[in-house]
C-alpha cells in the first residue's frame, strides 16, 4: 500500500543475474582472461603461518598508529593464500551495534592487498566487488581468507571471504578483486609529500618498498 503524501519510488526491472552468481564465478571485469596464468609464490615470500606485520604504520587497515584503524593482522598461508583477523570495534559502526559496510570492504581490501606481498609485487586495487551476506555485530572477530586466482600481465585477480563465529563459521562478507601492479612512483608521485618523505626516511620502509617492488 502507498501512503498518501509519500513520494512513490518506481522501480525498473532489475536483472537477477548477479543474485544467482555462486561464490566462485566472477563478473566480466573480474574474470581472468584466457591468457591468465596461475600465481607464483615468490621464493622469499613469508613462510606459511608467518605474520606479515603492517606494511605502513599509518595504514588505516593494518597500521598500529591509527587509533580507530582496523589493526588487521594477516598471516601467510600455503600457496598464494592469506588469512587475517579483524575485531570490529565501536568506532567501526554504521547502524547501531553493527559494522559499517565500508569498514568491512576495507578489511577485505586490506587482506586482498596483503596477498600481493606473496608475489613480491606492488599493486593497488583497481576494482573491488563486495557481497554483504550477514550483519556483523560490534565485538565480532571477522576471520578472513583470501587467495590470488590468476595473473595476467599487470592484472592480479583475487577473491576473499570473511566468516564470523570462527574460522569455519558462516560467511558474512565476500569479495572479488582486480589489483593492478604499479611502480613505486605510483606512491612517490601521487602521495602527499610529508608522508612520502617520512616513509622514505624510515630505513625499514624503504627495504619493504624495495622488496615489494622487485621480483628478481
Ligand atoms: C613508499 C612506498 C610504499 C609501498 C607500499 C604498497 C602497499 C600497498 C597498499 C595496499 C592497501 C590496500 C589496497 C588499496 O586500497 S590501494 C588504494 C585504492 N586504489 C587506488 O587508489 C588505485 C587508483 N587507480 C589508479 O591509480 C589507476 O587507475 C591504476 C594504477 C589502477 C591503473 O592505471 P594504469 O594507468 O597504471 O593502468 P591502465 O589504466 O592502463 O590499466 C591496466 C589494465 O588494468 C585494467 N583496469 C584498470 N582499472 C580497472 C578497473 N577498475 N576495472 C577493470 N579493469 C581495470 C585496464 O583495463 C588495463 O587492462 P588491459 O587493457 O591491460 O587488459
Amino acid at each position: 500500500m502507498v501512503r498518501p503524501g509519500r513520494p512513490r519510488v518506481r522501480s525498473a526491472p532489475v536483472s537477477t543475474e548477479n543474485h544467482h552468481r555462486d561464490a566462485h564465478s566472477a563478473p566480466p571485469a573480474l574474470t581472468p582472461p584466457p591468457n591468465a596464468l596461475p600465481p607464483v609464490r615468490h621464493p622469499d615470500a613469508p613462510a606459511p603461518g608467518e605474520l606479515l606485520g603492517s606494511h605502513y604504520d599509518d595504514c588505516f587497515g593494518c597500521g598500529g598508529a591509527q587509533a580507530h584503524g582496523l589493526h588487521l593482522e594477516a598471516r601467510a598461508g600455503d600457496g598464494v593464500t592469506i588469512t587475517a583477523e579483524f575485531t570490529v570495534q565501536a568506532a567501526h559502526q554504521g547502524a547501531p551495534g553493527l559494522a559499517h559496510g565500508g569498514v568491512l570492504a576495507t578489511a577485505l581490501d586490506e587482506t586482498l592487498g596483503s596477498l600481493n606481498w606473496l608475489l613480491r609485487v606492488i599493486a593497488v586495487t583497481g576494482r573491488l566487488e563486495t557481497d554483504f551476506v550477514r550483519p556483523v555485530p560490534v565485538g565480532t572477530v571477522l576471520f578472513l581468507q583470501a587467495e590470488i586466482v590468476a595473473v595476467a600481465g599487470r592484472k592480479i585477480y583475487s577473491r576473499a571471504v570473511g566468516r564470523i563465529g570462527g574460522p569455519e563459521g558462516p560467511v558474512a562478507v565476500r569479495a572479488q578483486a582486480l589489483f593492478i601492479e604499479v611502480k613505486v612512483e605510483h606512491f612517490t608521485d601521487n602521495g602527499r609529500p610529508e608522508e612520502i618523505r617520512a616513509a622514505m626516511a624510515d630505513p625499514d620502509q624503504i627495504r619493504r618498498a624495495r622488496a615489494f617492488e622487485v621480483n628478481p
